[in-house]
């Protein structure tokens, strides 16, 4: 597929062009509004399996060119959920420098400083991601909104490592760690739709799980996010910041957002 972005010719609005499931239905992030949500009370905790990753095992972090991304390996998994989903990988979203905005989804209209994704896709019934990216039943995102405010010495794990991978393309090796570190404490109250990738493709194939319970980084640690990064090649004599990395709230059409707590 071509070259997409997040403004100017390659924006959102572009998008449908050149991946037609980015125009169509159960599409994603949305804006979570109060009278579209309902209480379920079979909805219970995610449960985690090997997320406390050894620190003798080794992650790839990475800049993709639209976010920063950290492999995660497919022994990590979420059950409790219709299927056995094993992970794959961790990205961002975030705003700029200046507008600490950039969450994807919202809640009644409030849009967070950014927003952590952890990738897994449905390993009881596809063999691999690339089996399940574009199967209904394909793909399971917990979401996390970030806010600024306490230093988190679980992101410095691997934010420590954020200028070794300022251009497209560049990779490095961290030591892992207990991921479990990056989540919320509430796994018990979430928000639950069907939705799709938020970047091109957009295929229709995630189960989204966002947390109620946002968890905080200093505004260093945001800045680092923010600033350090580039969408462009190390040999390009225009560097492109990679800043305001998020895709607009889309429409729900008739879906419900079901969620797991009752205040
Ligand atoms: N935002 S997201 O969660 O819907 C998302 C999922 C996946 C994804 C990854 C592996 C398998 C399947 C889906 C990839 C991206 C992505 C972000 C930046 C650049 C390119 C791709 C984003
Ligand atoms: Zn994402």
């Amino acid at each position: 597929g071509g070259k997409w972005g997040y403004n100017g010719p390659n924006g959102e609005h572009h998008w449908p062009k050149h991946f037609p499931y980015c125009g169509g239905a159960f599409q994603s992030p949305v804006n979570f509004q109060p009278e579209l949500l309902r209480y379920d009370p079979n909805l219970f905790a995610i449960q985690l399996q090997n997320y406390n990753l050894s620190s003798r095992e080794q992650l790839t972090l990475s800049n993709n060119g639209h976010s920063v991304q950290l492999s995660l390996p497919s022994y990590m998994q979420l059950t409790g959920l219709p299927h056995r989903y094993s992970a794959a990988q961790l990205h961002f979203h975030w705003g700029t420098q200046n507008v600490q905005a950039g969450s994807e989804h919202t809640v009644n209209g409030k849009q967070f400083a950014a927003e952590m994704h952890v990738v897994h896709f449905n390993s009881g019934k596809y063999p691999n991601i690339s089996m399940a990216v574009d199967k209904s039943d394909g793909l399971a995102v917990l979401g996390v909104f970030i806010e600024v405010g306490e230093f988190n010495p679980a992101f410095e794990k691997f934010f420590k490592y954020v200028n070794g991978i300022k251009y497209r393309d560049q990779k490095v090796q961290v030591p892992a760690f207990n991921i479990r570190e990056l989540l919320p404490s509430r796994l018990d109250e979430y928000y639950r739709y069907d939705g799709s990738l938020t970047t091109p493709p957009c295929f229709p194939s995630v189960l989204w799980t966002v947390f109620r319970q946002p968890v905080t980084i200093s505004l260093r640690q945001y800045l680092a996010l923010a600033t350090a990064l580039y969408s462009s090649h190390a040999q390009e004599v225009a560097p492109m910041p990679m800043l305001g990395n998020y895709r607009k709230p889309q429409l729900m059409d008739n879906r419900v957002v079901l969620v797991s707590f009752q205040d």
